[in-house]
């Protein structure tokens, strides 16, 4: 018996498996307007072509004086284009027949000339036969459409209502205006707006959520405040932040930030405003930095009291000016060689050589030219002199004991505005104390008084500033054995120049600031007098100084001198208790730079180098430079064998003082080429560089 087929058995068939039909492609569905599919958006769609369409109404009329100029020009445009087609070239092929006429006739007589000449003459005939044509299929042209024109708008004036009338103007409006379309868009399209440019809401949510502030689906609710507004060389601009994310979280991502802005970040400032969930944004298209600005005090005549209005001696990103309040800020500079120390101490002495309640007192440690320029104003200038140094910071650190007393016994507590003019006549003034180049004096083992000095410097730093005593030091050896610990903490203000490495930075500034974004050596090279300044009255911000030419400390000096004259605070023309011990003690005064006038002073002086002479001619012309001849005229003032001899020639002259500089040089083991400087007048000369010079040192 046969057993029952399985169901699980394929079918087995004799017919070849049938081919799968052909699929047919299947478009989506068109998805249907919303208008289309409910009333409610019908409506809306209602209403906003209304809207549309009275606002393009509007628009349009308030353009139409717009419109009847370009309809006029339309007109002359049609009335030229129609004598151009009535001309059409055949006046150019006419000229051509005559030329050839012409050319035929100036040829020699002969078989040619009358063949050329007929055939010339027959072209023009047939051209002019041809233009007559022409012209007159032109005129019918012009007859027939004219006159379906001015018959059509005739009838239509005369027998249509009102509006037909309207609609004719219109259309005669703007066909005209159709065809004197400006050829120019009349608006051009602003030129490559850079991003920043756009800074705004929509700009905003786009750099919040790829900074990673905020995520894609909360970018909605980034709300603008106020206007995007210029302020200085760039834009500024409030957000609020979506509802629940402080803005602090922007503020940390301030890199990605400035990504997303396409800008660097040292040209963005990110803030937390008002309330914690509103962003200030502040961004420039280009470096603030990059530009060289004069300090506002050169155009401020008279005096100055830096005690209240404090000086401007910088700018900050924004343009605006960084004060710096001499008052109770001792302050330490720091930064590598060139970078900008001494032009932000020249910008302090604009302001303190103007206000004569200062008693300015520098130490030279470099022992350039730099200071000359204000020698008759200083109370003390001294040059490389370790001892005297050590002898007036002690003297310095018991007038803070004086001052402390004296104001005690006369019922002060602190010095402010309220008693200021007081309390100045009762101390004498104020001291600014100035050691310019530490590396001078305090690192160990430079002088018998390396410690002392440290010492008194740091207790002066500490404890001075309250009783209107202000210690300015500056290094360009950001090392700690140059600023050991207890000096750099009793600074607190201080400014960093650019530095050589992130740890000499952090010297200047403070352990840890390179990691919180403050690194001096991230500082543009070309950017000197660029600088982080971190003071209590500022927070830590960037600054660039302004710049300070020789000819401007020239013209401060002069002015300082007879605001201070006036006032009776000119060196010898009061009573300066510390001066007056020092000279009690040493024997020579130190008063407007000692007895020379240029603070080289004291028993014991650094002994000066041929190379010390060589920096001060070269930072004595204010060029940071000088020509071998500025360098021979500098060098006789300190050395007779540099001086002219009787009845010498200046080839002469050069030819021997060449030779004695030369041999002084080797003498000196000092291997620094002559190289093409300038000269006073802005010609070639050789000379020597100031940059080379220190670089020797
Ligand atoms: N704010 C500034 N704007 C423009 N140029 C500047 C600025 N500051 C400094 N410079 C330029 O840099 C040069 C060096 O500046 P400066 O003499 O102040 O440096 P320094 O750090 O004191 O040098 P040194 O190491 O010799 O003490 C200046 O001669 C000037 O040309």
């Amino acid at each position: 018996m046969a057993t029952p087929l399985s169901d699980e058995r394929p079918q087995l068939t004799l017919v070849k498996e049938t081919p799968e039909t052909a699929r047919v492609f299947e478009f989506e569905k068109r998805p249907r307007p919303a208008w289309m599919m409910s009333g409610e958006q019908l409506r809306q769609w209602a209403v906003y072509a209304k809207d549309n369409t009275v606002d393009a109404v509007r628009f349009h009329a308030t353009h139409s004086p717009y419109y009847l100029g370009w309809s006029v020009r339309g007109y002359r445009r049609l009335c030229l284009r129609w004598w151009e087609a009535r001309q059409d070239d055949y006046r150019q092929q006419l000229a051509t027949a005559k030329q050839m006429i012409r050319e035929a006739k100036s040829q020699p007589r002969g078989s040619t000339r009358a063949a050329d000449e007929a055939k010339a003459r027959a072209l023009r005939t047939v051209l002019r036969a041809e233009y007559r044509g022409h012209k007159r299929q032109h005129w019918i042209r012009t007859g027939v459409s004219g006159l379906i024109v001015v018959a059509g708008a005739t009838t239509a004036v005369t027998m249509g209502s009102w509006w037909v009338q309207l609609l004719l103007a219109l259309a005669v409006i703007f066909t005209g205006a159709y065809f004197g379309r400006p050829e120019e868009p009349a608006v051009k399209p602003i030129q490559a707006p850079t991003r920043t440019s756009h800074l705004g809401e929509e700009t905003m949510r786009r750099v919040l959520v790829e900074s990673g502030a905020i995520s894609e689906k909360r970018a909605e609710e980034v709300r603008g405040v106020g206007l995007p507004h210029t302020e200085g060389p760039g834009i500024a601009y409030e957000v609020d932040m979506p509802s629940g994310i402080p803005a602090a979280v922007a503020v940390t991502k301030k890199q990605q930030v400035a990504a997303a802005l396409a800008v660097h970040q040292d040209w963005l400032d990110l803030e937390v405003g008002a309330i914690e969930s509103r962003l200030k944004i502040w961004v420039a298209s280009d470096d603030p930095f990059s530009v060289v600005r004069r300090s506002p005090l050169l155009d401020q005549k008279g005096e100055i009291n830096t005690f209240r209005d404090g000086i401007p001696v910088a700018f900050g990103k924004r343009g605006n000016p960084i004060i710096l309040h001499v008052r109770d800020t001792s302050l330490i500079v720091g930064g590598a060689t060139r970078r900008g120390k001494g032009m932000l101490l020249a910008n302090i002495l604009l302001g303190v050589a103007k206000d004569p309640w200062v008693n300015i007192r520098i130490f030279d440690g470099k022992g350039t030219a730099e200071h000359n320029l204000y020698a008759p104003l200083m109370a003390t200038f001294v040059k490389r002199n370790p001892e005297r140094l050590a002898i007036v910071s002690r003297l310095i650190k018991e007038e803070i004991d004086r001052r402390s007393d004296l104001l005690d016994e006369h019922g002060y507590e602190k010095i402010d505005d309220s008693n200021y003019a007081e309390v100045m006549k009762l101390l004498g003034g104020r001291e600014v104390f100035i050691v310019d180049e530490l590396a001078t004096y305090t690192p160990k083992g430079t002088s018998r008084w390396d410690e002392e000095i440290t010492e008194n410097l740091s207790q002066i730093a500490a404890v001075g500033a309250a009783l209107g005593v202000l210690l300015i030091s500056i290094t360009q050896v950001p090392e700690v054995d140059v600023i050991r610990g207890r000096l750099r903490q009793n600074h607190v203000g201080r400014a960093a120049m650019k530095t050589e490495s992130g740890t000499a930075s952090n010297t200047i500034l403070g352990d840890g600031m390179t990691g919180q974004g403050y690194d001096a050596s991230k500082i543009p090279i070309d950017q000197a007098g660029r600088f982080w300044l971190a003071t209590p009255e500022t927070g830590v911000i960037q600054g660039r100084s302004y710049l300070v030419t020789a000819d401007d400390k020239r013209q401060v000096a002069a002015e300082a001198r007879e605001i201070r004259e006036h006032a009776v605070r000119l060196p010898w023309q009061w009573h300066d208790p510390i001066e007056a011990q020092l000279t009690a003690e040493t024997g020579i005064t130190s008063a407007a730079g000692g007895p020379g006038g240029k603070g080289r002073i004291g028993s014991a002086p650094v002994a000066l180098t041929l190379l010390d002479h060589l920096i001060d001619a070269a930072a004595g012309t204010g060029r940071d430079e000088a020509t071998r001849a500025e360098v021979f005229a500098y060098l006789a003032t300190v050395d007779d064998r540099y001086g002219y001899r009787v009845d010498e020639t200046d080839g002469q002259y050069n030819a021997r003082v060449g030779k004695v500089l030369a041999a002084a040089m080797k003498a000196e083991g000092l291997d620094i080429k002559a190289v093409k400087v300038s000269t006073a007048e802005g010609k070639e000369a050789r000379g020597f560089r100031l940059d080379d010079l220190i670089a020797a040192r």
